[in-house]
């Protein structure tokens, strides 16, 4: 496969309406049970600067930044999106990370969502609630190389293909005022080979 010289990665703005998506994000601050994340830093355990939650089907756990993550259920708002999703992204998506950026201190660093149990070439669909946002893409071998979105309220970003092989996204924090923002960003977990 020939590498891209952009991520494989495609925004919706507006993919729920306005009135849907303030629906939605009063409903799951009320509805998602919201932890902070220990993990693993620079060889360190510190707790990460945001709110999670790791949502999905039975036999979806899940090991990010070191630590394993076991599903919780689908609260009621988001198993009503979930068949939306799926036809949006094309693929049976059975579990979420849910993120709740409290103000702009909150953030999200370099990474990749490339853990094994995701398999090779992961279509990821992640929509956004709330403040909009800033969320940077730099290629991994070649780091001038630069792409950003900007993430509003409603819209669904679609990363496949190479994305995330070959770049590496974060979610800055920032300086500027802005509204608390939810982010879900649905996945498929592939069964655990035995
Ligand atoms: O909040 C965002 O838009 C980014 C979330 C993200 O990268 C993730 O959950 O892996
Ligand atoms: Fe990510």
């Amino acid at each position: 496969m020939a590498e891209t010289n952009f991520p494989e990665a495609s925004l919706i703005p507006g993919w729920l309406a306005a009135d849907e998506a303030d629906a939605l994000l009063v409903a799951l601050r009320g509805q998602v049970p919201w932890e902070v994340h220990r993990i693993r830093l620079f060889g360190r355990w510190v707790d990460s600067p945001r709110l999670s939650c790791w949502i999905g089907d039975a036999g979806t756990g899940y090991v990010y930044s070191g630590a394993r993550f076991e599903p919780r259920p689908w609260p009621d708002a988001l198993a009503a999106l979930r068949p939306r999703i799926d036809e949006a992204a094309g693929v049976a998506m059975n579990s979420v990370l849910a993120n709740l950026y409290r103000d702009g201190r909150d953030a999200m660093g370099w990474h990749s969502d490339d853990e094994p149990e995701l398999g090779v070439r992961p279509v990821i669909a992640s929509l956004s609630l709330g403040g909009t946002r800033r969320f940077v893409f730099r290629h991994r071998r070649d780091p001038a190389r630069k792409h950003e979105f900007a993430l509003g309220h409603g819209s669904l970003l679609l990363m496949a293909g190479d994305t995330q092989a070959d770049w590496k996204h974060a979610l800055p924090r920032t300086a500027r005022p802005v509204a608390p923002r939810i982010n879900l960003t649905f996945r498929r977990i592939l069964p655990r080979p035995r």
